[in-house]
């Protein structure tokens, strides 16, 4: 079975390889990290705006073809709705920095409003041309505008968005298709709507197909530009910016965000006594525990040698040992002699320890991860100094009850 899934996704987004969490991440955005989804909505921000400069060029320079096609007044009509759609263009155009705080939203609301511009440019432009009496010639200029939607949503495929972003984005579009082609009169007859209708919802599968590989290959680079090459965890550079981010993102909401400050206990014996090999061995180990705890939207820094930090956003501190729990459960993996691998933790939380800065978030986690070593090690300080022992957490086959003291 697992042959066969991995043949599949081979093959489907060669050259990298897709896990069933990643093809989940691919279909909706709910869960993405913030980091993710800041370097989605740059990229989209960064594509609007060249599309949109591009169309600020060509929909005033088609008016030509308007004015030796239409009467004066459907021209004119027609010219106007073409400023209007090009004055729009610029104002997406124009160059500027994507929002420090919410990128996502200016990304969607931007998108949007530029996908909208065909569709209703058509629905509007059915107002002003009199399909009754039309020329040859202004029939097929006509029938191109009746394009604009489907050009839209085969223009999606441009945008690296997970498959229910394109079919949230394609519903308003197809909406206005269908207005459009209901409201044409008899210049369309109910066999031609299907077939449209048909080539619409095809290019909206295409769009999700491209949409979905371009996400996939997009967080391939930026996850491979922001991680420790060893375990996979952010590196403390992409960490801090992460930190940065999700402290604003949270002082912003009034939702806590938690730092967890993992130290492991008597690391160096591993490296002395098995080597370095077995010490990077048990890194990766940790770091495959960790995350198996940790829910989507954490994030995991490698901090220094054999230091983590998992940055927990929404984690009030009375949730904190329910989720050292869940830690004891995972473990922290074995020794090469087989004995629990261990470690002391420090946990700060925004609100409950009223910090104002995320440096001082995990200078606060860092402290405590040190009064748990001096406490005696393989156990968590918690706010409000709590410390809760976690002896047995590495036995990865026999997790063991929480006791808190
Ligand atoms: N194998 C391996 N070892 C590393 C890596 N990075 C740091 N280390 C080692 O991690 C060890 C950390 O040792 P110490 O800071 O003395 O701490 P410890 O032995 O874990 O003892 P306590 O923290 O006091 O429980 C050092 O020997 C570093 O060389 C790495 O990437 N791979």
């Amino acid at each position: 079975m697992n042959k066969l899934w991995n043949t599949i996704t081979e093959h489907i987004v060669a050259p990298t390889r897709l896990t069933a969490d990643q093809l989940l991440g691919l279909l909706t955005p709910i869960g993405r990290s913030v980091h993710m989804r800041r370097h989605a909505a740059s990229v989209i921000v960064a594509r609007v705006q060249l599309i949109s400069a591009l169309f600020a060029l060509l929909v005033p320079l088609w008016a030509v073809v308007d004015v030796l096609v239409f009467d004066g007044i459907t021209a004119t009509w027609l010219v106007l709705l073409r400023l209007v759609s090009a004055g729009v263009f610029v104002a997406l155009a124009w160059p500027r920095e994507v929002s420090a705080t919410r990128p996502y939203t200016q990304a969607v609301v931007m998108l949007l409003i530029m996908l909208m511009v065909p569709p209703l440019f058509y629905l509007v432009s059915l107002q002003i041309i009199d399909p009754v009496g039309l020329t040859d010639s202004q029939r097929l200029v006509a029938q191109l505008y009746t394009f604009m939607p489907t050009i839209v949503l085969g223009g999606l495929a441009i945008f690296p968005l997970t498959a229910l972003e394109i079919l949230l984005f394609s519903l308003p579009v197809l909406g206005i298709a269908l207005t459009g082609m209901t409201s044409g009169g008899a210049e369309l007859a109910l066999d031609q709507h299907g077939a449209a209708l048909w080539f619409m919802l095809m290019m909206m599968g295409v769009a999700m197909f491209s949409g979905m590989s371009q996400s996939h290959y997009m967080e391939s680079l930026v996850y491979k530009a922001m991680t420790d090459p060893l375990t996979g965890a952010y590196t403390r550079r992409s960490g801090t910016e992460a930190l940065e981010l999700m402290f604003r993102l949270s002082s912003m909401s009034g939702k806590p965000l938690a730092v967890a400050f993992f130290d492991l206990d008597h690391f160096k014996t591993i490296n002395d006594n098995y080597g370095h090999e077995a010490g990077d061995h048990a890194l990766c180990t940790l770091v495959e525990r960790l995350r198996g705890t940790l829910r989507r939207g954490d994030v995991l820094v490698r901090w220094g040698g054999e230091e983590f930090i998992a940055v927990l956003p929404d984690m009030p501190a009375d949730q904190m040992p329910a989720f050292l729990q869940r830690l004891r459960g995972a473990g922290f993996g074995t020794r090469p002699d087989g004995t629990p691998l261990t470690a002391s933790i420090g946990v700060a939380e925004s609100m409950a320890d009223g910090v104002m800065d995320w440096p001082a978030l995990v200078e606060l986690a860092d402290q405590r991860m040190y009064a748990a070593k001096h406490g005696g090690r393989d156990r968590a300080v918690l706010p409000g100094e709590l410390t809760v022992m976690l002896e047995g957490a590495a036995t990865a086959a026999t997790p063991t009850a929480a006791s808190a003291g």
